[in-house]
């Protein structure tokens, strides 16, 4: 067996990428096929690919992606978005992940990008590099029949409008765009993303049926303000429908639309279930419908990790709950977040500076990144151990200034037939 040290990390070249390719499927359990490479070199125009080669044999991949984050108060910060993280099984335990993740921190830091985020298949692998759970979300399972909303009578649809793929790709980014602009732990959707999620991309499209769309019309400018992406299937029990709903993407920016776009999912006929995927746990989604014990929660998780490599470029972007100030003794083992800063924040603004004066908290730099968004809270983080209070009322203090009115919310399509097998 090779001496880990002798495995090369570097970056990945047109040459690397079939097995680049094969190696990641492994990974992920997603079998090779003809259209496997170009669905990664469609999307991958302006990536980071690594790969870790034993010889010239690929036995890790990476990815990193330029990506736009919006941080609470509505600025968007560029981040790097990891993905596509494997060693393989034969290579597994040997600190392949280690040196990947270091050697794509570092590239991140030194472009000048202030924050790293990844949705991290397990839970234990990213709190080791500074990486700290920033939003969560809730998997809704609907019964139908339990919902109370009679199609005939108080199911309130008005506005909603089924269209095909070309109409919905005309006015669905705009929608998401107005929602990114105000909904913290929102990323990006580039236009690859929503031919990908639309079953429009030539490449894969058979692995990927297209789906079901709608759109939520405001009756006062005539504008979509929502979007609803699903599809169904068919499913019939002793004469009875039975058929399972899978909404893939439901984005609104008025709660008239949520409510108008989650009732027309679940009033479509033949179905008995409808599955509702990624939403904040906050979500009011349930509350649109007659009885929101109907919506059951089947999954609760954490769900985007995040990273601050740059202080005080991070904690001066983003705004806070109250007008306050507060000295952190930042630590991260990896030095890039590492240091004493003082911040002055409020609900208009921030700023963040180096200080030599004694500090209220010392926190570690996966719980700063934890805090960041809103979604956790310094007193819980400071009982796990990780953040120490060093002068009395600073949690409190912090509490009131990083936690926000709304969760955040980092919204995701599912893509593909993995969702309709049951996941997760
Ligand atoms: C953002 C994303 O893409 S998430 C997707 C992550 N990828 C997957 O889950 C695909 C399947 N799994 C894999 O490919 C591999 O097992 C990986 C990538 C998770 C781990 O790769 P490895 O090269 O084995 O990790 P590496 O040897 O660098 O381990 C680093 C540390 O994490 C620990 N670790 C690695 N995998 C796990 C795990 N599954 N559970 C708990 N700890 C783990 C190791 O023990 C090690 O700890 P240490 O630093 O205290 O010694």
């Amino acid at each position: 067996m090779t001496d880990s040290a002798v495995i090369d990390i570097r970056a990945v070249t047109e040459d690397d990428l079939p097995a680049w390719t094969r190696t990641w499927g492994n990974g992920y359990l997603r079998p090779y096929t003809e259209h496997s490479v170009d669905a990664i070199r469609a999307t991958a125009r302006q990536d980071r690919l690594i790969g870790a080669f034993d010889m010239d044999r690929c036995v890790g991949t990476y990815r990193s992606t330029p990506q736009e984050l919006t941080v609470p108060g509505g600025a968007v910060l560029p981040v790097s978005a990891v993905s596509k993280v494997s060693v393989a099984g034969t290579h597994r335990r040997r600190g392949l992940l280690s040196r990947m993740v270091a050697t794509d921190l570092r590239g991140a830091f030194e472009r000048g990008e202030p924050l790293a985020v990844l949705d991290a298949a397990q839970y234990p692998l990213y709190g080791r590099y500074g990486f700290g759970p920033a939003t969560a979300m809730a998997w809704f399972e609907i019964d139908v029949h339990r919902a109370r909303l009679d199609p005939g009578r108080t199911a309130d649809v008005s506005g909603v409008l089924q269209v095909d793929a070309r109409e919905y790709l005309k006015a669905a980014p705009a929608v998401y765009e107005r929602l990114r602009a105000v909904q913290h732990g929102a990323l990006r959707r580039d236009e690859q993303w929503w031919l990908d999620a639309t079953g429009q991309r030539p490449e894969g499209a058979a692995e990927r049926p297209e789906p079901f769309f709608a759109l939520h019309i405001d009756p006062d400018t005539g504008e979509a303000d929502g979007l609803l992406c699903f599809s169904a299937e068919e499913t019939w029990g002793s004469m009875l429908p039975r058929s399972p709903l899978w909404i893939r993407d439901l984005v609104a920016v008025s709660s008239r639309a949520e409510a108008a776009l989650l009732r027309y999912a679940v009033t479509v006929d033949w179905v008995a279930t409808v599955h509702l995927p990624y939403r904040a746990p906050d979500t009011l989604l349930p509350l649109w419908l007659g009885d929101p014990r109907a919506a059951r929660v089947s999954a609760l998780s954490d769900y985007m990790w995040l990273r601050v490599l740059d202080t005080p470029r991070a904690l001066s972007a983003r705004t806070y709950g109250v007008e306050g100030g507060l000295v952190l003794e930042v630590t991260d083992a990896a030095g890039y977040a590492a240091g004493r800063w003082s911040l002055q924040g409020g609900p208009d603004g921030a700023s963040c500076v180096r200080t030599g004066r004694a500090p209220d908290l010392r926190i570690d730099v996966r719980d700063l990144s934890a805090l960041y968004l809103g979604d956790d809270s310094a007193t819980r983080l400071a009982a796990l151990g990780g953040t120490e209070e060093l002068r009395p009322g600073a949690l409190a203090r912090a509490d009131a200034m990083f936690r926000t009115g709304r969760r955040p919310w980092s919204p995701r399509a599912v893509l593909g037939r993995r969702y309709q097998a049951g996941a997760p």
